[in-house]
């Protein structure tokens, strides 16, 4: 089974099991009473607009195994607020990434930046959680999901008021995105078969999209030149995770990144 499968799998199983341990309605009662939603989607740059980063807590991966294992989610995310990150993601999957929807909490808690729920969201009952833990967003794997799922989840997304970053890996991803109404979508530059990353998938899929929907490139974005190689081609929202956490001042990369 493919790494992707994999995580599919445990994600039901582990649904499985929170709901047991909290029904639905309950964690419905929750969300109602979340705080305000920040704007998400408004946070983002239009095409054309300046460079935008979304910052990323993340404190391992598959691919890169350990980067920060003791990573402080609330610190890390002060000081991309700090730099004027415009949104920070938030991994809330634990055995693949070391992060849970307590790191979500705990950097709702610490900054008034708009938060994305980064997970494998394969049911409803996520969404849900993540209004409830403070999310402003989720992220909708095309590659994850029935194109009936992801429209099932888009229409969730809005009932709840979360914006969705719907993550696309080619071209037919982004038609199927397109077809099912999504707003915002990024481009991941990481091939899910081989887990390694090429710019290009950005280079190439980001000029494809319509004019009012916002586009983000995902992954494997590590320096200023980076940036300024995927703005060429039109990239405006950067999603950065790795070279954040790596970075001896994570405020100072994410400045340099806007250029
Ligand atoms: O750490 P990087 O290479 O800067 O990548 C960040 C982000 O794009 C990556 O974490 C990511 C993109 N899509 C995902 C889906 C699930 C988990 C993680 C991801």
């Amino acid at each position: 089974m493919s790494v992707l499968g994999q995580i599919l799998a445990r994600k039901v199983t582990e649904v499985a099991e929170r709901r047991r341990a909290l029904p639905d309605a309950e964690l419905a009662a929750r969300a109602k009473d979340a705080p305000a939603l920040r704007g998400f989607e408004a946070a983002l740059s239009p095409p054309g607009g300046p460079t935008r980063i979304i910052a990323e807590v993340k404190r391992a991966s598959p691919s890169a195994g350990a980067i920060d294992a003791t990573l402080d989610a609330p610190a890390q995310a002060r000081r991309y607020a700090e730099a004027g990150a415009a949104a920070i993601s938030v991994l809330t999957d634990g055995p693949g990434f070391g992060g849970s929807l307590d790191d979500l909490r705990a950097v709702r808690a610490a900054v008034e930046t708009p938060l994305l729920r980064k997970d494998f969201v394969v049911d409803a009952y996520q969404l849900l959680e993540a209004r409830a833990a403070g999310a402003d967003a989720a992220l909708l794997i095309v590659a994850a999901l029935s194109e009936d799922g992801l429209r099932r989840l888009l229409d969730r997304c809005g009932e709840l008021g979360l914006a969705a970053l719907v993550e696309v890996h080619d071209e037919l991803d982004a038609d199927v995105a397109l077809r099912s109404g999504a707003r915002i979508i990024g481009v991941n530059n990481r091939n899910l078969k081989t887990m390694t990353v090429n710019l290009a998938t950005s280079e190439r899929i980001l000029p494809l999209l319509p004019e009012g929907v916002k586009g983000v490139a995902e992954s494997g974005i590590r320096t200023p030149d980076d940036a300024r190689r995927l703005r060429r081609a039109g990239a405006v929202n950067l999603l950065v995770g790795e070279a954040l956490v790596r970075a001896a001042d994570p405020g100072a990369l994410v400045r340099e990144l806007c250029g």
